[in-house]
């Protein structure tokens, strides 16, 4: 091959390269600036009870779009079409399986994510989380997410909706069944995994679990460890005041920026989130006060890895703490084990160690 030629083939072959790199982003940006797609598609499914309509008591068979519809408007009505729609999408991530059949008709069953959106027989599942985080006031809340940026005193969500997310839940106690729900059906499948592998409980009488919200928590740990005989759930008066009665737990409203109930060990799960780094010393100051000389703390937390991937972990730990920023609190964040431990010096804790028992949350112990 001549120079010249050899040339024109290496612009040719730039040029093709461009043209992929192009289309390659292009198509990335198709998929991002469709995303919403998914999560709503998935709050419309949700809420006209798809799932349950092919769950059917554990039968899981697959069903025609227009079957479904059946089911779920048994007075008729509605566009099946429509509805094959969004399930084909939701196929795609993984929340209902696609059947196709020789005819070329598109039948769909439930994954196991999808089987997580029904109802446990304690009445709960995944699908509440999903609900109360697409509520109208958080979607307001979603439109000035860059103000975080522009002004991080206060939270988008108090922008748009004149009063902070935890002021709006307990006030409308329309509201609060679901943020119960929302938050149980999240913590229980997780206890009971942490419960059959952590052992840290053993020997502790006293336990108070800060920011327990509806005292769940509580009454798992006390029921797998019946040496803990006296649980106290303490978390905000509001939130409290009208949180379920469990045997062996009693409610306590106070603030843990202000000071925390005794305990032999105390417990915090998924609440060091929502508060700004000088807060968090504040609550483990206010612990370390609380415990005895060899107290701990067990703290169940998201953990997030210092490198930044692709994968579905990542993806969730960050998405997860840009919503705290969004709607509880600029300043709360996602932090790392190193982070955390050094929160935990700060505040006097000496020793620290983390146990990577779930994908999302790890468990983080602080020891006088
Ligand atoms: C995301 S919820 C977690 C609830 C529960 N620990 C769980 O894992 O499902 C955070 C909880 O922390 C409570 N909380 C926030 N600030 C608090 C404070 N200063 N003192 C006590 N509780 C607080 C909230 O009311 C809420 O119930």
């Amino acid at each position: 091959m001549g120079e010249v030629q050899e040339v024109v083939e290496m612009k040719k072959g730039g040029k093709n390269r461009i043209a992929r790199c192009e289309s390659k982003a292009r198509l990335a940006i198709l998929e991002l600036a469709h995303m919403m797609s998914v999560p709503m598609s998935l709050m419309a499914v949700i809420n006209l009870k798809v799932p349950e309509a092919i769950w059917q008591d554990g039968s899981n068979t697959p069903l025609s779009a227009a079957q479904i519809l059946d089911i779920i408007r048994p007075s008729g009505g509605g566009d099946a079409e429509n509805l094959q729609r969004l399930l084909r999408l939701l196929s795609s991530y993984d929340i209902f399986l696609e059947h196709l059949s020789s005819t070329a008709q598109r039948k769909y069953s439930l994954t196991d994510v999808g089987i997580s959106l029904v109802d446990d027989g304690q009445g709960l599942s995944y699908a509440y989380y999903m609900l109360q985080h697409h509520q109208e006031a958080l979607m307001r809340g979603w439109e000035l997410v860059g103000e975080a940026v522009k002004d991080s005193r206060t939270e988008p969500f108090v922008k748009a909706n004149g009063e902070s997310a935890i002021e709006y839940y307990t006030k409308r106690a329309d509201v609060m069944p679901l943020i119960y729900k929302s938050l149980n059906g999240m913590c229980v499948p997780f206890m009971r995994e942490m419960l059959q592998v952590y052992d840290g409980f053993q020997g502790v009488e006293t336990l108070v679990d800060v920011g327990g919200n509806s005292g769940i928590t509580l009454s798992m740990i006390i029921d797998k460890f019946p040496n803990v005989r006296k649980g106290i759930n303490y978390d905000l008066p509001d939130m409290v005041s009208r949180a379920p009665q469990f045997p062996g737990v009693t409610h306590v409203g106070g603030n843990a920026f202000e000071s925390v109930p005794p305990g032999d060990a105390i417990f915090v799960k998924w609440s060091f989130l929502a508060w700004t780094d000088e807060e968090a010393k504040l609550v483990l100051q206010n612990c370390y006060k609380a415990l005895p000389e060899d107290g701990k703390m067990i703290v169940c937390e998201p953990v997030l890895p210092e490198l930044t991937d692709e994968s579905h972990r990542t993806r969730a730990l960050l998405g997860g703490d840009i919503f705290i920023m969004t709607m509880y609190r600029t300043k709360g964040k996602h932090r790392t084990e190193e982070q955390f431990k050094q929160l935990g010096i700060s505040a006097g804790f000496p020793h620290f160690r983390a146990l990577y028992i779930d994908s999302y949350m790890a468990v983080l112990e602080f020891q006088k």
